[in-house]
């Protein structure tokens, strides 16, 4: 069984290959990317690419599934399913479920689920400590046996030092990224918005940017100590780049990410008390946005992910105070990243990088390519064309984002994955 993508832009960060050419797959791997492939056989499925951008399926490596405990908002079906339509076609599942996933138990429960209903691949990410209390450590090596791709008590800081510092020594034993939610949570107590004239404005408790940048300079330095790396999740501040400045200087091991919407939407968003807004980091300011576009420009942040975090009415339709924090990402992550290429901060391939190989590298698995003989994981994307954001288009059981009625450009047409051949062009 051959399928044939005609003459599309093809962009493979693994090779750094850029041109516009052909790529061919047979029984759901790659063959072949040349200029030109011409073919005699019949039985051949060919698709016009023409004017499309044709690249390896992204790596996501911070998304909330919700399953097990939290259902109602999401499931590993639909959320994968949310991932395939937004060209994502693997994720990296957070453990902050119900109950946490901080035994082999619930690691071996999800990619049992995953195995029986994901449309793309799930890699579970376990907590760092039982019940991500921040008190106990969970018992790594059990979890890494039974799956688990990362340790993270996302949602949550380690807020004592001490107890990280032994968590990086101890996942570095069993060669475990260590992913960390920064954000100091005194500084953030009670906390619902960026603090600064819009929080005084509309009488909600601010978010300083310090419960940022205070939890990042701590991570750094334990990184330093421990010569192990840390991977700094979702930043948001502009205070923040000093210091990744410095620790790449100083030759710290660590990487960093952000989220399409903290290069994208600004605090206003929550004028209104917009409930779809509130966000852990939450939302910031225009400078913040050129400071986190600066980050990606000069490589000191070098992943972009989601944060895909759904939350039904249920979560979102009461008072602000009451709402929970997290917003959907999945079928925005490409469409609002690729107006970095737009705005000249970053290539094609660069940004392919960031959502590709970056984390692949991170997570230590061979990242999705063009490689010969590599399983096709191909996405058929269109830069120019524009769709409106609807309930009906976003495939998550829930409808959180404050993109809902605006117009988005870049559209993902195509996902091949092995071998089928899925249009999510409707
Ligand atoms: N980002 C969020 O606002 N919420 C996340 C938790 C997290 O990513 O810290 C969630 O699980 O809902
Ligand atoms: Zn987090
Ligand atoms: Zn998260």
């Amino acid at each position: 069984m051959k399928i044939l993508l005609k003459k599309g832009r093809i962009l493979d960060p693994s090779s750094g290959l850029d041109f516009v050419g052909d790529l061919l797959i047979e029984d759901g791997n790659i063959r072949g990317v040349e200029r030109d492939i011409e073919l005699s056989e019949k039985n051949i499925t060919m698709l016009d690419c023409q004017g499309k951008l044709i690249f390896p399926g992204l790596v996501d490596m911070h998304v909330h599934l919700r399953e097990p405990g939290e259902e109602w908002k999401e499931d590993i079906e639909s959320g994968t399913r949310a991932a395939l339509y937004g060209g994502v076609l693997r994720v990296a599942c957070m453990p902050n479920t119900k109950p946490v996933n901080d035994s082999p138990e619930v690691t071996s429960y999800i990619l049992k689920r995953a195995k029986e209903k994901a449309w793309v691949t799930v890699y579970p990410i376990s907590a760092i400590t039982k019940g991500q209390e921040g008190k106990e450590l969970s018992e790594f090596g059990r979890l890494k046996k039974a799956g688990a791709i990362a340790v993270s008590d996302d949602g949550k800081w380690v807020a004592n030092s001490a107890l990280m510092k032994r968590a990086l020594l101890y996942a570095k034993n069993f060669d475990l990224p260590v992913i960390s939610h920064c954000e100091d949570p005194f500084l953030s107590f009670k906390g619902q918005i960026n603090e600064g004239k819009i929080s005084a404005k509309l009488g909600l408790k601010g978010i300083p940017s310090s419960a940022e940048t205070i939890a990042v300079i701590r991570d750094l330095l334990l990184a330093k100590e421990t010569e192990t790396s840390v991977h700094l999740a979702h930043l948001s501040v502009k205070e923040n780049i000093p210091f990744l400045k410095w620790a790449k200087e100083e030759g710290i091991p660590f990487t960093a990410e952000t989220c399409p919407h903290y290069f994208t939407l600004t605090e206003k968003e929550v004028e209104g008390y917009n409930t779809l807004a509130k966000v852990n980091p939450p939302l910031r300011t225009e400078e913040d946005i050129y400071a986190i576009k600066n980050a990606l420009k000069e490589g000191y942040i070098e992943v972009i992910a989601s944060d895909h975090a759904p939350h039904s009415p249920l979560e979102k339709e009461v008072e602000f105070e009451l709402a929970s924090f997290g917003m959907l990402g999945l079928q925005f992550l490409l469409p609002l990243s690729f107006n970095l290429v737009r705005e000249g901060v970053l290539s094609e391939l660069k940004l392919l990088e960031y959502m590709i190989t970056n984390p692949s590298k991170i997570l230590r698995v061979t990242p999705p390519s063009f490689k010969e003989g590599a399983l096709a994981e191909v996405i058929v994307f269109d830069p120019e064309e524009e769709w409106k954001v609807t309930e009906e288009i976003i495939q998550s059981k829930s409808k959180n984002t404050p993109l809902l009625g605006k117009t988005l450009k870049g559209k993902v047409k195509m996902i091949i994955l092995q071998k089928t051949i899925y249009r999510a062009d409707t």
